[in-house]
């Protein structure tokens, strides 16, 4: 338990015409409401209020002049005769505080106080104790999408984002984009990285891919890392990412926040939050494709993707329209998975817990991670398949989907895979094989329920670090020769359903949808970095079961 910090200041404060003992700790700003008579009065509003130091966003001094108050931002507030008599001098603290659905909003409170050289001392004690929060970003580079979702990028950003960052002090260079890819080649090559302490991402999960390959590639040359080959163990990224949601999926956002809300992530980052992420890389022959940090899929989600870009006027409805339309084309897509099982981890596919804040899995799976890094580069191993034995799996699919994280979002809160981890440096390889429409019905709806979607004949998962697909069209003869031996029973049954399409199943080629964007290629190999970024984040909290003892007005 944290032992409760040293006090700093305690005074007798005015709250609304109403007494209370205020004090601050390193740690909590606590007002308690003097209680003049014992009894319990269940009218009365609550007696106690803490609010931690590392969740104030900022203070404001509030100037009288004239029988009005001034504040900072240059606007005037009347104040009531009585009140400018009791009180010379008030400040106001302006805060985080938590509503439903993991929901923040910057609450304030503005104290009054008896003399003007104790307002002073109040204002300048918390400035303080904010000023060694350490992890709080200065200086922001912010790109706006204006495109993105329902193209209201800018005025999210304009309207909720900016007072915010202004009030908590916090200095911005805005970029709003001119074309795609236009923030990707700012950040490899021009944007001057040192003057800054984060990246901002106003847009969705497109908007974040282009933001995060900027980012890494960069790291990657500057570090003399060669960002080509798959073995090579990557840079990792020191600027922090923040994501104001304004895309069409936003479930990077979603998974990693618990809600697609621009203030509640414009807070994340005001109060320095730091959740680290594992990323995908993707090769073909030796050569980089791109990145990935939720979904990798191929087949359906690669489909509804393709066919969604066509309908972009249509904003983000275009999915559930092209979903709609790729589940009654039932296309299946024959292949080869290899993967090599993660080994030593905690946590599997198929648990009942889920990722959350201060995650201990992450913790656990990254430090063995790291640990086994360090081992590799002292036997001068960088290759990391000696950790252990390639699977192969041939056969016809639905959907090969890899996710580096649940892929919660609002169209499936719990996500494509919900027991997946943000930074445990895996990602979970769902193999969706074919099967009738109605049972894929039931495998999508149950991303909608409480029901286990991998609790299927036909669905299965493995949790891994390494994973490699070969689409069958691209299998050489000695390959081709090599399935046909070991299946020819299925083989036949395939031939047989290509020569009559109406018994409902059609094999085809799809491409991979990487993060949202369409892959150039079908063969890759793919390797997971394991917390490669870190966003202003912490993932999602649970909400508390028992009274916090550490909190003042508990004890
Ligand atoms: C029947 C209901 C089935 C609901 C199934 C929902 C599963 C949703 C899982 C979504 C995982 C999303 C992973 C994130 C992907 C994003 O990177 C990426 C890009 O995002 P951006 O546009 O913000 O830049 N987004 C996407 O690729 C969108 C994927 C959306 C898939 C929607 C699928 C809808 C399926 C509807 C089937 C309808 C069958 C109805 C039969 C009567
Ligand atoms: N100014 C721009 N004009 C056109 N496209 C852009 C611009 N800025 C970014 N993009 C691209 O728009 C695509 C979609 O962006 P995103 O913000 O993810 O929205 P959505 O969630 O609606 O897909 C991304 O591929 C991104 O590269
Ligand atoms: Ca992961």
């Amino acid at each position: 338990m944290e032992r409760p910090s040293r006090l700093v200041l305690l005074s007798e404060l005015r709250v609304r015409n109403t007494t209370y003992d205020v004090s601050l700790s390193r740690s909590q700003l606590t007002w308690k409401r003097r209680v003049s008579s014992p009894v319990y009065h269940p009218f009365r509003p609550s007696v106690c209020h803490s609010v931690s130091v590392s969740e104030i966003i900022s203070v404001r001094e509030e100037e009288e002049e004239n029988g009005s108050r001034r504040r900072e931002d240059g606007s005037w507030k009347k104040i009531k005769e009585r009140e400018e008599k009791d009180c010379r001098q008030a400040f106001t603290v302006l805060y985080v505080e938590r509503c439903r659905q993991h929901r923040w909003r910057c609450a304030e409170v503005t104290f009054t106080c008896s003399d003007g050289p104790l307002c002073q001392h109040w204002i300048s004690s918390i400035r303080e104790q904010l000023a060694t929060i350490s992890s709080r970003p200065k200086h922001l580079l912010v790109y706006i999408n204006p495109y993105g979702g329902k193209r209201q990028g800018k005025r999210i950003y304009e309207q909720k984002v900016a007072p915010l960052f202004a009030q908590a002090g916090v200095s911005t260079h805005v970029i709003v984009t001119e074309y795609a890819n236009h923030a990707r080649d700012h950040l490899k090559t021009e944007a001057e990285l040192k003057k800054f302490d984060g990246v901002v991402c106003v847009g969705g999960d497109g908007m974040f891919s282009e933001i995060i390959h900027g980012l890494i590639w960069r790291t990657q040359i500057d570090n003399g890392v060669d960002p080509n080959c798959p073995d090579e163990t990557l840079s990792g990224c020191s600027l922090r990412i923040g994501i104001i949601p304004a895309g069409s999926t936003d479930c990077i956002c979603f998974a990693t926040v618990g809600t697609n809300d621009p203030v509640t992530s414009a807070l994340h980052i005001i109060v320095g939050d730091s959740q680290p992420m594992d990323v995908c890389s993707v090769h073909h022959n030796n050569t980089f494709l791109r990145y990935s940090v939720s979904l990798l899929g191929y087949g359906f989600y690669g489909d509804v993707l393709t066919d969604s870009e066509r309908k972009r006027w249509m904003g983000p409805a275009r999915y559930d329209l092209s979903g709609l339309k790729m589940f009654l084309t039932h296309h299946y897509y024959e292949g080869t998975v290899s993967y090599l099982p993660a080994r030593g981890i905690i946590g599997t596919p198929r648990d009942a817990a889920r990722c959350r804040s201060g995650c201990v899995v992450c913790q656990h799976n990254g430090q063995l991670h790291s640990e086994r890094a360090e081992s590799y580069e002292m036997d001068d191993m960088s290759n990391c398949e000696s950790d252990g034995e390639w699977r192969t799996i041939r056969g016809k699919f639905l959907a090969i989907n890899a996710a580096s994280m649940s892929c919660a979002c609002p169209r499936s809160p719990k996500g494509l895979s919900p027991a997946a981890h943000l930074a445990d440096g895996t990602t979970d390889l769902i193999l969706v094989r074919k099967c009738s429409r109605f049972d894929f019905l039931r495998h999508l709806l149950r991303h909608t329920s409480k029901d286990d979607q991998f609790d299927l004949t036909f669905v299965e998962v493995h949790r891994v670090r390494r994973f490699r697909f070969m689409p069958r069209h691209c299998q050489s003869d000695s390959e081709l020769e090599l399935d046909l031996q070991e299946n020819s029973k299925h083989q036949i049954f395939s031939q047989i359903c290509r020569d009559h399409p109406a018994c409902g199943c059609a094999p085809a080629y799809s491409s991979w949808n990487c993060d949202g964007e369409i892959l150039t290629h079908t063969a890759i190999d793919v390797r997971v970095h394991c917390q490669l970024i870190n966003l202003f984040a912490r993932g999602i909290e649970e909400p508390p079961v028992f009274e916090d003892l550490t909190n003042p007005c508990a004890i």
